[in-house]
């Protein structure tokens, strides 16, 4: 069965930040114990920037909040400056009061990636799976690290990734340094068990990769597509993201 995501156009990126903070306050507040999937990248820097502030404000606790991130890049240690651990430290598990041992990231630096996989998915499980799954979107529709071509099915484990996105993040290296070529992923079918999913797109790089999400069909060539197999997600995109969206999209309301 397939469903028309909700979509939030708001007008700039400042809006998708507040909305996107406001509704992971509301599943913290809501849900005892609440499990977030997290995302890196660039889109989501100012949710966990807003987020800081307003722990910091004492307008938000993490206490008893358990997370998974989506992905990190395999061969780099924790402490590598560009890996996804030392971003998530950084820009927000050192800055809340959400307890070391109840963040996680797949484990880049695993000698059996395919063993590291596997536990990763049974760690989500048995913290009760994900409430929220926050989501960026790549230039190519990816999700997570599950580039076009990924199976539906797939769960976390090695992928490839594509040149366009070594490309895309390779000044979050240091100089002279190349982002590794594979990474840990959670699959599509792990992402799409959250119960719930927000996905935000801003800036006009993200409209075509929006727009082949929401139009045409729902397939493997286009990762994000799959979102229209689950009932529960939210689009919250800027304007200029939403610019390659046709009125007659399913999902523009
Ligand atoms: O937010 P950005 O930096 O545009 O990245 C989009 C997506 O690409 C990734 O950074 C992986 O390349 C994802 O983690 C993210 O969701």
């Amino acid at each position: 069965m397939t469903h028309a995501p909700e979509l939030t156009i708001l007008d700039d990126g400042d809006a998708v930040t507040s909305e996107a903070a406001r509704m992971i306050a509301a599943v913290i507040a809501d849900t005892p114990g609440a499990v977030l999937g997290l995302a890196t990248g660039r889109t989501p820097l100012a949710v966990y920037a807003r987020l800081r502030e307003d722990a910091a404000a004492g307008k938000l606790s993490f206490e008893g909040v358990r997370s998974f991130n989506l992905d990190e890049y395999l061969g780099l240690p924790p402490e590598h400056p560009a890996s996804y651990h030392s971003y998530m430290r950084r820009e927000f598990f050192d800055h809340v009061d959400l307890r070391a041992g109840d963040w996680h990231l797949p484990d880049g630096m695993a000698d059996d990636p395919a063993a590291a996989g596997g536990r990763y998915e049974v760690a989500i499980r048995q913290a009760g799976g994900i409430d929220l799954q926050l989501l960026g979107i790549g230039e190519n529709g990816h999700i997570g690290f599950n580039e076009p071509g990924a199976p539906f099915d797939s769960r976390t484990r090695k992928v490839a990734l594509a040149a366009s996105t070594i490309a895309a993040n390779a000044s979050e290296f240091p100089d002279g340094q190349t982002p590794p070529s594979h990474a840990l992923t959670m699959g599509i079918a792990t992402i799409l068990e959250a119960r719930r999913i927000v996905l935000l797109a801003t800036g006009s790089k993200k409209a075509k990769a929006l727009d082949a999400m929401l139009s045409g069909t729902i397939d493997p060539a286009v990762p994000a597509s799959a979102l229209r197999l689950h009932p529960a997600v939210t689009i919250l995109c800027d304007k200029e993201a939403a610019s390659c969206l046709q009125d007659g999209n399913a999902a523009v309301r």
